[in-house]
């Protein structure tokens, strides 16, 4: 039968990629998704917002939510010192296990853990699971009706403190209505809009920067 998209996006890293090259597997992908096959990773435009928040936050722990072939998994994950701890969230086990293979092939293995499940279902097991207090850095980027109701969920799980950084993408294209009026109008929330496109295009998309106050 015929390959999938996520196939022939991981067929492309391991035929052009340098193998232990993060950026290498970036740049790989970003001009597959150009050249070949539109997909829906963050892209390189929003990825370097990406990159620079993550700098600036420089996490401890870190969770994203939307593996789907780990691109953006990469790109946060090759800017993590050793020590440091991804955790990003797959519900679909067939891009899990093509994620598995874009970050081992990355060499980011020993940096990122994927875990296969829902968001409703994992969240409250975070702590036991991992150990972790609670998350200096969470990445949204899976299905944008689940935005909203996971922050309450991190929130309800006691799994955010005062300063820790959320970042959303898609938040204009395809949109992510009530989460953005819900960080934008909480006093829980201090919110800010990077505008982009959406990746690979000219369509106007954006980050929302969203840092919890407690
Ligand atoms: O629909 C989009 N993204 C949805 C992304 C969905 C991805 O998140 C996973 N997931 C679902 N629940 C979890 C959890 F939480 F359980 F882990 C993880 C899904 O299996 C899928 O791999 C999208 C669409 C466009 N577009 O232009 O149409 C552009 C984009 O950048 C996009 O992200
Ligand atoms: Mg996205």
């Amino acid at each position: 039968t015929r390959s999938t998209r996520p196939q022939r996006l991981l067929k492309a890293v391991q035929e052009k990629a340098m193998k232990g090259d993060p950026q290498s597997v970036i740049s790989t992908i970003d001009y597959f998704c150009r050249h070949s096959e539109w997909a829906m990773n963050v892209g390189d435009e929003k990825g370097s917002i990406l990159d620079s928040v993550v700098c600036e936050v420089s996490p401890t722990t870190a969770l994203e939510l939307g593996t789907y072939c780990g691109y953006s998994t990469v790109r946060i994950a090759r800017l993590l010192p050793p020590g440091t701890q991804l955790i990003t969230l797959e519900f679909n086990p067939a891009f899990a296990a093509v994620a598995r293979q874009v970050i081992e092939y990355a060499g980011l293995h020993n940096k990122v853990c994927l875990v296969e499940g829902a968001s409703g279902d994992m969240i409250p097991k975070m702590r036991e699971m991992f150990g972790i207090k609670t998350f200096d850095f969470v990445f949204l980027d899976h299905w944008k009706d689940r935005y909203l109701p996971d922050i309450k969920l991190l929130e309800g799980c006691q799994l955010l403190r005062k300063g820790s950084i959320l970042l959303a993408d898609n938040v204009i294209c395809p949109g992510t209505p009530e989460y953005l009026e819900y960080v934008r109008n909480s006093p829980h929330y201090k919110s800010m809009y990077y505008k982009s496109h959406l990746e690979y295009t000219k369509v106007e998309d954006g980050l929302e920067k969203s840092v919890f106050l407690g």
